[in-house]
């Protein structure tokens, strides 16, 4: 497991990480959410050994890692969100490069290239100039770069802004494949709905903290607490519109036949008590629940009256 315990950045005066805790399992697909600023790229590179933290801990397996990069990027690929220009290098000799990088040479090195390539479908490319790559094949040679060391986790930094839905779909396809291998994988992304799609869990991070760490589902229900519930009832609808007006936990309330939608001032466990409410006095409710949240509304719920649904 790879465990982030009350990490801290600063760039001069701007507290970038402000004690940020962080859990991330074997296998999972964890994406990070959280507006501009909030701290993203500044946790992945540390997390890549590429920037260092002024206090905190990086457990990998029990052990803190926080004071040796070195040791970090053993464990952690890092794919950036910024791809390099390599105006001489073909594909095989960019892999064999980082293979040098990481200490395997020679045949090796030109096998464990091969395998990589392979891996990310990038194969029969291997013979082109990298910078003739498409940006999603040079997406996918940054993965295969990312795993020369073998990681047990991968970061990966805004991988999917500017793809066309085809990459993004390549991209989950690959991400998914790694999870099954057992590989832990972080994500920072604005790509909600892509996230949805293929995260186990989700990080929500605000001002350098993680406000919320949970399944996809966990985060929806707990960030949705105040979205209206939504119930619809069979025939006439005054007595039950009655009934909700007079209820001491309904705030407002709006119709739209056969729908009602009230929002609630009471906790999540004191609704079915509403609902018996109405079931006794005899209105025939057909549905009733919290209306269906989004990665995306969550994303605007967290980010409160600073955002502005457009
Ligand atoms: N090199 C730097 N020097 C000074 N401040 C920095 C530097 N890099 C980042 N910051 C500041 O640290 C905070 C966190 O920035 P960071 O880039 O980690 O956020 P982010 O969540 O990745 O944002 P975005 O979604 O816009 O990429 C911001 O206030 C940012 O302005």
């Amino acid at each position: 497991m790879l465990e982030i315990r009350d990490l801290r950045k600063d760039y001069g005066k701007i507290c970038a990480l402000d004690g940020l805790n962080l859990t991330l399992q074997p296998g999972e697909i964890l994406g990070l959410v959280g507006p501009n600023g909030a701290g993203k790229t500044t946790l992945l590179k540390i997390l890549a050994g590429l920037l260092r933290s002024e206090s905190g801990k990086i457990l990998i397996e029990g052990k803190d890692m926080a004071r040796t990069p070195s040791k970090l990027r053993e464990h952690i690929g890092y794919v950036p969100d910024f791809f390099g220009v390599y105006d001489n290098l073909r594909v095989e000799e960019y892999m064999e490069f980082y293979c040098n990088a990481n200490g395997i040479y020679g045949l090796l090195a030109r096998q464990k290239g091969q395998e990589l390539l392979e891996r990310v479908d990038l194969l029969e490319k291997k013979e082109q100039p990298v910078d003739s790559l498409s940006r999603g094949m040079k997406q996918r040679l940054c993965v295969a770069r990312a795993l020369v060391s073998e990681p047990a986790y991968l970061v990966l930094d805004e991988p999917a802004s500017g793809m066309d839905p085809s990459i993004r779909a390549e991209l989950k396809e690959i991400l998914q494949g790694l999870s099954e291998q057992g590989t832990g994988v972080l994500i920072s992304s604005h790509m909600l709905t892509d996230l949805s799609q293929y995260s186990t869990s989700v990080g929500l991070i605000r001002k350098g903290r993680i406000i919320l760490q949970g399944s996809l589902e966990e985060v929806i229900l707990r960030m949705s607490g105040d979205r209206p519930i939504v119930m619809t009832v069979q025939g006439p609808l005054e007595r039950a519109v009655r009934l909700l007006k007079e209820h001491p936990l309904v705030e407002t309330l709006s119709v739209s036949p056969p729908a009602i939608m009230v929002t609630w001032k009471g906790t999540v466990q004191e609704e079915p008590a509403l609902l018996r409410t109405l079931v006794e006095a005899g209105v025939a409710v057909s549905s009733f629940g919290r209306e269906a949240g989004s990665l995306e509304d969550v994303f605007w719920q967290m980010n409160g009256k600073e955002g502005q649904k457009k």
